[in-house]
């Protein structure tokens, strides 16, 4: 090649790399969904730009609410995302509910094991909410140490929310397919009591808490009673249009299905979309499937919707079940059982005093505001739900329920 036609390749080259680095789209956080001006590279550097400077940059976190640290000098906050400098590992578990379970306690138990190292903050809501999500991967890492350089340490998060939205577990399936997922499942009635002293507490809800339940039941009889199969459009388009009806139906394991739910759906219903209108348990299922109704205070302490959808997304081997209820009595042995589902050795002793130490998330339930509520009436209202969801974890639930490992089958 003459020196000539070299000029001439090399400003072809040149050219051609020039327009890849302005034309590239970034894949960013890999959602499929930012198809925004920050599609192409140079934007995209400057939104991140501005995004970093709207954050606290910090190696040295010095936020306390994760108590006294860990072995490594470790402390999280609850709420408060402080971003390492650089991206870390991503999690190898999370604990993804109920919100009022007790995840602020067991979070901050499992930050005291040796072989984990906590995120900056307990809940990053990187999955459930859409201006995190939309910061891409590179943020959500950067919440995280690194650990996959120093082989048996783990990191993770625990943000509650996952368990019961449904934008959460699609993308937590796609993004991290082989985590642990550990959930603990209050008494229902505990939980919604628990609920409304904190959001009472904060103005968020006004009113006696059987006043708020009146309300939000009454809501839900007229979501049952309108029902409409004609207008039965699917709700959780996240789920490829799927209803939490239809996805208790087509339950992970066929089998299992078969087994767990045992006659209590009628086998005719096996390929039915919509509800019969005088199938109560039905329109149950499709009203607690709308927004309105799975984020209120009562669709919040019902399960099995969300435990179904989960295990549409993982196998069970991958989910840990445990009551509040046992973990608050017996912490050491609850958190030993987790330990176990994650692979890591048991606590030590000196491990097990620090958990005194920790934060338990207590809104410090002022006694004349949850004596308001009926906790009879209370537990009525959640029994069919409690009678599914029995069915699924083969215990009585709430009585007699203490925690669900298929994992030790
Ligand atoms: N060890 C122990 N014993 C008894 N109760 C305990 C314990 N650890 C956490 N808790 C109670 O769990 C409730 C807070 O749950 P969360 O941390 O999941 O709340 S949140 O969803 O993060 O807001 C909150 O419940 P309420 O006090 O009823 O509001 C905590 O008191």
């Amino acid at each position: 090649m003459t020196s000539g036609e070299w000029v001439v390749l090399a400003g072809i080259v040149i050219a051609v790399a020039l327009g890849t680095v302005l034309l590239t789209p970034i894949s960013g956080n890999g959602s499929g969904d930012n198809g925004d001006a920050g599609d192409v590279r140079g934007v995209s550097i400057m939104l991140d730009a501005q995004l970093v400077a709207d954050e606290h940059v910090d190696d040295e976190d010095t936020s306390v609410e994760g108590g006294t640290p860990n072995v490594y000098g470790d402390h999280f906050s609850t709420y408060h995302c402080r971003l390492n400098k650089r991206p870390g590992s991503l999690p190898s578990f999370m604990v993804i509910g109920v919100h009022k379970g007790g995840s602020t306690a067991l979070y901050g138990y499992l930050a005291k094991h040796g072989h984990i190292r906590p995120a900056k903050c307990k809940e990053t809501l990187f999955f459930e909410s859409q201006s995190r999500w939309k910061k891409g991967l590179d943020y959500y890492q950067r919440l995280f140490p690194k650990t996959n350089s120093t082989p048996g340490i783990i990191t993770g998060e625990g943000t509650p929310g996952y368990i019961r939205r449904p934008v959460a577990v699609v993308r937590i399936s796609e993004t991290v397919p082989h985590a642990k997922f550990i959930v603990s499942f209050r008494d229902p009635v505990e939980r919604f009591i628990s609920h409304f002293v904190g959001f009472n507490k904060k103005n968020r809800i006004i009113g006696t808490c059987m006043g708020h339940f009146s309300e939000l039941r009454e809501k839900l009889d007229a979501c049952v009673d309108n029902y409409k199969p004609e207008e039965h459009v699917p709700i959780l388009t996240d789920l490829n249009g799927e209803t939490a009806w239809d996805a208790l139906q087509r339950f992970a394991d066929p089998s299992m299905l078969a087994e767990t739910l045992n006659g209590k759906i009628a086998p005719s219903r096996a390929n039915q979309s919509t509800c019969n209108v005088h199938d109560a348990q039905c329109k149950r299922r499709y009203c607690f499937g709308i927004k309105e109704h799975m984020e209120s205070a009562i669709g919040r302490s019902v399960y099995v919707d969300q435990l179904v959808r989960w295990l549409r997304f993982f196998p069970p081997d991958q989910i840990l079940i445990i009551q509040s209820e046992a973990m608050y009595k017996d912490v050491p042995g609850t958190l030993n059982l987790v330990a176990q589902f994650l692979g890591l050795r048991p606590f030590t002793d000196d491990e097990i005093v620090s958990f005194s130490r920790t934060n338990t998330g207590s809104n410090h339930h002022g006694m004349q505001l949850s004596e308001t509520c009926d906790r009879p009436t209370l537990g009525q209202f959640f029994a069919p739900e409690n009678e599914l969801l029995e069915a699924v974890v083969k215990a009585q639930f709430p009585d007699a329920f203490a925690r669900w490992m298929p994992w030790q089958r």
